[in-house]
């Protein structure tokens, strides 16, 4: 039986994408375009899986003030809307896209307090179970405990959940010293780098760095490098998967797709090259779309045949650090 399917996105933001031709700071701009889409971590991942095919839950705190967004996507991809709806206005996090790059600005958002996490993680309770997936992405509300995750991935996996961990920061440090780890994380260079304290210049760095977490316990490690890949970490070896990509709509979100397929291989309890390449596939085919969306099914399988694997012993050799 397929595993159920849950995004947590306890942050959520609408992202007001503008258009620039080149941006110059400092300097005064005329948008060619703007568009706004409902996104933030989890909801950018649920919107990709429903693409996919697969039914999602997506959980989280929403402002009541500006829901319509977030309703609007559910509603068209048949995502089931578990979002609690607090008091205030979801934040609006603004993405410049120009000729060369994409420059984000990233709210903190709404305040959440104790009655409102609670409300929001309450319909865990009755979903985690040995047949759940539970995917809990990104920053955390202002006032909301940075131990959040760590605790969560506790509870989650008490209940037999398997949950994998996209975040950053004090979030992100919490959940990986946390006595329970979750069975999978998705940081990217920069994220990982800042949890190791040290950068992270080659790619023999980020696979010792990778392969510590795994010593402790995380079944998957997977490190996204933008247009370098991704590297991929798991007891049946260490790959780095690539593909390039056509012209870039926007680079937002393309981290949350890959969650998206990995999430989507391991609910077909694929092995690790098949968790790559569906997880590189659903990156590149999101960088050609704005917003959180992927092309049909069969585009993606198409993309996914076309990645680049090589195996990590070819690109610097598999380095195991202390635990
Ligand atoms: N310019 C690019 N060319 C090819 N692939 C890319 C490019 N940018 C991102 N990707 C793909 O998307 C994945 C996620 O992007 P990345 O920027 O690392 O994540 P995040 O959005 O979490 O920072 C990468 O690992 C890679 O597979
Ligand atoms: O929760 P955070 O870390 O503040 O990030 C939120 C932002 O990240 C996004 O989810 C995009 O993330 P990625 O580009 O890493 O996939 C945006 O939709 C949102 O504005």
């Amino acid at each position: 039986m397929a595993p159920r399917i849950a995004t947590l996105t306890l942050n959520p933001a609408i992202d007001q994408t503008i258009h620039v031709d080149h941006l110059v700071p400092g300097e005064v701009h005329r948008a060619l375009s703007m568009r706004l889409d409902a996104g933030g971590k989890g909801v950018n991942v649920a919107s990709c899986l429903a693409d996919w095919g697969a039914d999602v839950t997506a959980l989280g705190l929403l402002g009541a003030d500006n829901a319509a967004p977030f309703e609007s996507l559910c509603a068209a991809k048949g995502i089931a809307d578990r979002f609690v709806r607090v008091a205030g206005s979801t934040r609006v996090n603004i993405k410049i896209v120009d000729h060369a790059d994409t420059t984000d600005i990233n709210m903190d958002g709404m305040a959440a307090d104790e009655t409102d996490l609670a409300r929001a993680l309450a319909p865990l309770d009755a979903f985690a179970d040995d047949n759940a997936l539970v995917v809990l992405s990104g920053s955390v509300p202002p006032a909301c405990p940075p131990e959040i995750y760590a605790d969560l991935v506790s509870r989650l996996r008490t209940d037999g959940a398997r949950v994998v961990l996209d975040t950053s920061g004090a979030p992100l440090g919490h959940a990986l010293s946390a006595p329970v780890l979750p069975h999978v994380i998705k940081p990217n260079r920069r994220e990982l780098a800042a949890w190791a304290g040290q950068p992270l210049d080659t790619i023999e760095d980020v696979i010792a760095c990778g392969e510590r977490l795994r010593a402790r316990g995380i079944e998957l490690v997977v490190v996204s490098m933008g247009e370098e890949g991704a590297l991929f970490l798991s007891d049946e070896g260490a790959l780095l998967a690539r593909l390039d990509a056509g012209p870039l709509a926007s680079t937002v979100g393309a981290g949350d797709a890959m969650v998206a397929g990995l999430v989507a291989a391991l609910a077909q309890k694929a092995p690790l090259e098949r968790i790559a390449r569906l997880a590189t596939a659903f990156a590149v085919a999101k960088l050609g779309r704005a917003g959180p969306h992927l092309p049909q099914r069969s585009s993606v399988e198409a993309l996914s045949e076309d990645v680049v694997i090589t195996p990590a012993q070819k690109c610097g050799g598999v380095v195991h650090g202390e635990v």
